[in-house]
């Protein structure tokens, strides 16, 4: 029996997620947790004819407790997205509360299960669940994850209209975090091999470091990424239940803890952050270990990857100190 939890349910991200999560022949029960709207949002998806039970939850009466109790995957799309003009790190002064306060709920009634996060700033939230994970006791670095999906997808897709192939046909590496600079795409590893060069490389690069904002200005000031998103965040659950049931190899590009996964610390020797997105292979109890493609980068591709180190080093020292101030108080 496994049992998906979406919290920010209700949300652009949240509901076409669980619409996913609620057609997948993995998933049995999906609870849906939002501070509005999540009761009918479950009640609306509960009327497909798939397996999975569907039930919607509030905060009031024990609402958060009772969606998290028995969960095997819990993913948080939940939080404020950027308007035009914004950063991710902008986000940080109302997400980073909002996902302390969900990973707490985590750590309290579902601390075995895998955390996916959404919600931005990815490299900030992320030591951010991990500090208040560690707090409780309960931190777990194989089931922690930062979903950089989109960035995998984007590559993947203007990779493939660059050269008029399919995207489908695509395995690309990207590495870094998920914030403009961060995102370094390695097409020098692609497969099956791409040869892209000079201006048309530096333009596809930029484009899948950009490609939220290509988003958040074409949406006018009404949102962000959602639906592009929301099949990422579902490739990456579908990748995590796959390898818990069993099937072997399944490699996806996610945000993790370095020194808590086998060869974590090989990378963290050359990055000098101890968060980094990665190729990471997953397993039954999560991430088993990441593959370590920062020995094979391009001399042109090194040239990004100093701007990546300085950001995530940043953002990363925000998230910790966030936790760090708000435990003081
Ligand atoms: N990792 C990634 O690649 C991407 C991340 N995002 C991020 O995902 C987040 C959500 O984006 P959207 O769905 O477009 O926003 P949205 O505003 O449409 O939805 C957010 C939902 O979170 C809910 N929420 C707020 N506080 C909550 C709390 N304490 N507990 C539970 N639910 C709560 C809201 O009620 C709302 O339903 C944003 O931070 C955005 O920047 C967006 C796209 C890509
Ligand atoms: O750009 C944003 O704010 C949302 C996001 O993370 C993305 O689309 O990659």
């Amino acid at each position: 029996m496994v049992k998906a939890v979406v919290l920010g349910a209700s949300g652009g991200i949240g509901q076409p997620l669980s619409l996913l999560l609620k057609l997948s022949p993995l998933v049995d029960e999906l609870a849906l947790y939002d501070v509005v709207g999540s009761v009918g949002v479950a009640t609306d998806l509960s009327h497909i004819s798939t397996k999975a039970v569907v039930k919607g939850y509030l905060p009031a009466d024990d609402g958060l407790k009772l969606a998290l109790t028995g969960a095997d995957v819990v993913v948080i799309p939940a939080g404020i997205p950027r308007k035009p003009g914004m950063t991710r790190d902008d986000l940080f002064s109302i997400n980073a509360g909002i996902v302390r306060d969900l990973i707490t709920g985590v750590a309290k009634y579902s601390p075995k299960a895998f955390i996916a996060i959404i919600s931005n700033p990815v490299n900030s939230t992320v030591p951010i669940a991990a500090e208040v994970l560690k707090s409780h006791g309960v931190f777990d670095p194989a089931r922690l994850f930062g979903v950089t999906t989109l960035d995998t997808v984007r590559s993947e897709t203007f990779t493939a209209h660059v050269l008029g192939k399919s995207p489908t046909e695509f395995t690309i590496p990207v590495i870094g975090g998920h914030s403009g600079e961060t995102i370094v795409p390695l097409l020098s590893l692609a497969s099956p091999a791409v040869s892209v060069e000079g201006e048309q490389r530096d333009a596809l690069i930029k484009r899948i470091q950009f490609g939220g904002d290509e988003v958040v200005q074409a949406k006018e000031g009404k949102g962000s990424a959602t639906l592009s998103m929301a099949h990422a965040g579902f490739r990456f659950v579908d990748s995590i239940l796959k390898a818990v049931s069993g099937t072997a190899g399944i490699v996806e590009n996610t945000f993790v803890y370095l020194p808590g996964v086998e060869g974590g610390e090989a990378v963290k020797k050359i990055t000098g952050v101890d968060y980094f997105a990665l190729p990471v292979e997953l397993g039954s109890s999560g991430a088993i270990k990441v593959v370590n493609v920062l020995e094979k980068v391009s001399d042109f591709e090194k040239t990004l990857l100093p701007a990546a180190y300085t950001g995530l080093s940043a953002n990363i020292s925000k998230g910790v100190e966030f936790v760090v101030s708000s435990a003081a108080k």
